[in-house]
């Protein structure tokens, strides 16, 4: 049946804007997809354009109208998690990437060599991303492929739009936890990917899970394992492949040594695992060649801020790389990430972008600083005798230019030139605090462009997929951290005392800073209802 909705939409546009309709109608048909949008339909005019759109008979379609304080989006996706880490959420984050990996994760993905398992503790995983909001996943999977089917068919079961891979890894793992040789690691590759092709279609006959590569990082593959990787890939150019890049410092150095390469990226290139349906979780230390390289070939970058908080990785340059021309996503990192919800991943993209937008404004000031001095004893030496100067850190100061610490925030706009303080890339994201509409658009139709599904979903237009939240900052959805929207006690003299919480650019960044899943009444995907407050199990 098709599903009529009325009311406040926020629809991501850009990295720079974002629509907010307080009157929008969404005509949805009964395969799921958007068959016509208007932005502004005041309730007078409903009647009519039903009408002309055919919608007469009311017993023929669905009808939802939301209320204040509750607004339609598109959902979340997320371009980087592992299923099989959920069991470790919050713990281990004492440790850094390669000593994490050994003592918490390749133990606890080892247990779904267990299919028993697998069964019991996927269906929890699953639907605990699904209520975070999140309608598209990139999933990891252990290296199993019986547990990796359990998973791939129960997300296919529940509805919702999913990329799932089995990883390969045959080397610098733990006994218990590896594949035994590369026939092995390529043949169950293979019959997953046969599996999750042939589980059936949607109501418009297209997949919503598609098989994926997941070579779950150059250390954990020798190079006959990445050769062979390559070749399937090279065989189905339409096939996604995910990995992982320049998470950690020693990450990247054991890898140019294994693979005696100048740069990470390049062993990807290498193995032509570099191309536009690649998506690269982290990028932390990419250097600006590698951005330059990958974005030549058309991959995407996972940014997993909060795991690269939490395993004390760093901080990605995502401004730098949006400027390089890189496609950027969200992912969650689970369970190098702390949460499966999305607003957590943006709320930490928030913090680190501002962090690196203080650390460049503090880098230009010293800089500018020292030029100053300089200037100054120059002088002075040109009216005095000369004295030893001090030595100049000059090279400090490039080196931290290098990781991405040039040019300044918002506060220092306007330096003098000769204080270097400006170094913005072509779009002027490099070293600037990421806005709403950036973090929206990340969450949103930046993940789409990274899964290279930006025709169907990301952002609400006609003839793309239905797949939205139903956000809710009302009061009665009990969360505490929303000051949500309440006339019984805001209105006064018929209007609300605060206008804030009339408007839906607040409600917004209410949601995204302070949501959690009791804020999201629904869950579509594909125009279906699969999870959310509203959602029967
Ligand atoms: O955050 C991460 N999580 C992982 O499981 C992993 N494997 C390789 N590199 C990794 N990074």
């Amino acid at each position: 049946m098709a599903t009529i909705y009325y009311g406040p939409v926020i629809n991501p546009q850009s990295l720079t804007d974002y629509l907010a309709l307080p009157k929008c109608l969404i005509l949805v048909s009964a395969k799921g997809d958007i068959d016509r949008i208007y932005e502004d339909v005041q309730s007078s005019q409903l009647q009519e354009i039903l009408a002309q759109n055919g919608y007469t008979d009311h017993s023929a379609f669905n009808f939802i109208e939301s209320r204040e304080g509750e607004f339609l989006m598109p959902g979340f996706i997320d371009t980087h998690t592992h299923a099989c880490q959920v069991p470790n959420l919050g713990v281990g984050g004492e440790f850094e990437l390669l000593q994490w990996l050994d003592n918490y994760t390749f133990p606890t993905e080892a247990r779904f060599k267990d299919a028993g398992y697998a069964e019991r503790a996927y269906p929890d995983v699953v639907r605990r991303i699904v209520n975070s909001g999140t309608t598209t996943c990139c999933y990891y999977g252990s290296l199993h492929l019986e547990a990796t089917k359990i998973l791939a068919k129960l997300v296919h079961d529940r509805g919702q739009r999913a990329f799932v891979g089995k990883c390969n890894m045959n080397r610098n793992c733990p006994p218990n936890y590896i594949e035994p040789s590369v026939k092995e690691s390529i043949d169950t590759t293979l019959a997953l990917i046969k599996y999750i092709e042939e589980l059936p279609k949607t109501s418009n006959s297209q997949p919503l899970v598609h098989p994926i590569l997941t070579p779950r990082f150059a250390i954990s593959c020798t190079e006959e394992l990445l050769e062979r990787v390559s070749k399937i890939a090279l065989e189905n150019p339409k096939l996604a492949i995910q990995t992982h890049i320049s998470e950690n410092p020693s990450e990247v150095e054991l890898t140019k040594s294994l693979f005696n390469a100048d740069s990470y990226a390049q062993v990807y290139e290498r193995y032509h695992l570099l191309r536009n349906n690649t998506i690269l979780a982290h990028g932390v230390h990419l250097t600006e060649d590698e951005m330059v390289l990958i974005a030549k070939h058309g991959a995407g970058v996972s940014h997993c801020p909060t795991s690269n908080f939490y395993l004390s990785s760093g901080m990605a340059r995502v401004g730098m790389l949006l400027d390089h021309g890189v496609k950027v996503g969200l992912g969650t990192d689970v369970a190098g990430g702390y949460s499966p919800s999305i607003l957590s991943t943006i709320q930490h993209a928030s913090i680190a972008s501002k962090m690196l937008a203080i650390q460049a404004a503090q880098a230009a000031d010293k800089k500018c600083n020292r030029s100053r001095d300089r200037h100054r004893r120059d002088e002075e030496a040109d009216s005095e005798p000369s004295e030893p100067s001090e030595p100049s850190d000059e090279v400090e100061s490039h080196s931290h230019g290098h990781h991405g610490h040039h040019g300044h925030g918002h506060k220092h706009h306007h330096h003098e030139d000769n204080c270097d303080g400006d170094k913005k890339g072509p779009g002027g994201f490099t070293n600037e605090r990421l806005s709403i509409a950036a973090l929206l658009y990340l969450a949103t139709l930046g993940g789409a462009h990274v899964c290279c599904l930006q025709d169907r979903i990301g952002s609400f237009a006609e003839k793309k997929a239905f797949d939205a939240l139903l956000v809710s900052v009302r009061d009665e959805t009990g969360n505490p951290g929303v000051w949500g929207y309440n006339t019984a006690r805001d209105l006064t003299d018929g209007v609300t005392a605060q206008s804030a919480d009339r408007s839906m650019v607040e409600w917004l960044e209410r949601f995204l800073f302070c949501g959690d899943d009791r804020n999201i009444r629904r869950v579509i995907v594909q125009g279906k209802m699969i999870g959310g407050q509203e959602y029967q199990h």
